[in-house]
């Protein structure tokens, strides 16, 4: 799995204002917005494009559009909802599923509470959004998911991530899909935080997602 850290001073600049526990939902709305288009240009860079050419008033110019099937963006409920004006801004075009997935506070596994996802990703291109990359549970159960669906390029996009998250994802795919799988799984952060804390959250971090974007439950 290919990790892609986002290394930008206005993406440092958003993400600091983020964590900070003075940032009201309001805001913490508007920078998770900003922040992922900043995001989802590097995320989209391999986009599966075709040459075309168009005509100018002055004469033809050879460019890219998109292909077909065109991407899938995939918000993973209720945070990753938070992410999904910003990427659709830069992929207007793109078709969207829904995944909603809960983390069970004591135990930390994931649970699949909403699947609105084709049945067939053949030659999808997907891009997962999720802010927290945590334990990882939940970004493996939803990779594996979509590869499992016939999904071969999967692209999450992930606010923050923990080292030890990370690597349970590779390890939980590896495991589940086998090394060959064929597919291409990356992740694009804006930051690889230190550590988890024994409830799960990543530290420093910027707390519960979900909350701050949307208040308590
Ligand atoms: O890497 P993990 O340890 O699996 O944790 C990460 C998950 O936890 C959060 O969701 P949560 O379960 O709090 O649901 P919510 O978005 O509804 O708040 C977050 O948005 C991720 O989906
Ligand atoms: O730090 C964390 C971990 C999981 N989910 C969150 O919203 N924040
Ligand atoms: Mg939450």
């Amino acid at each position: 799995m290919e990790i892609h850290v986002v290394d930008h001073p206005l993406v440092a600049h958003k993400l600091t204002t983020l964590r900070d526990v003075r940032t009201d939902s309001p805001t913490f709305r508007r920078l998770t917005d900003e922040l992922v288009t900043l995001l989802a240009y590097e995320a989209t860079r391999d986009v599966r494009v075709a040459d075309v050419t168009v005509e100018t008033p002055v004469a033809p110019a050879p460019g890219v559009q998109l292909t077909r099937p065109t991407p899938l963006v995939i918000p993973i409920l209720r945070a990753g909802l938070g992410m999904l004006d910003g990427m659709t801004r830069l992929l207007p075009t793109a078709e969207v599923g829904f995944l909603g997935m809960a983390r069970d506070e004591r135990t930390l596994q994931p649970a699949t509470y909403a699947d609105r996802l084709p049945q067939d990703l053949s030659g999808r291109q997907c891009y997962v959004l999720d802010p927290m990359l945590a334990t990882g549970g939940t970004l493996a159960a939803s990779m594996r998911l979509l590869v499992e669906r016939g999904a071969d390029h999967i692209t999450a996009i992930c606010l923050l991530a923990a080292p030890e998250g990370l690597r349970a994802v590779e390890k939980r795919l590896a495991e589940s899909l086998g090394d060959d799988n064929g597919a291409t799984l990356r992740v694009v952060t804006a930051a690889v935080d230190e550590r988890l804390n024994e409830h799960g959250f990543i530290v420093p971090g910027l707390g519960d997602a979900g909350d701050r974007l949307y208040g308590c439950v």
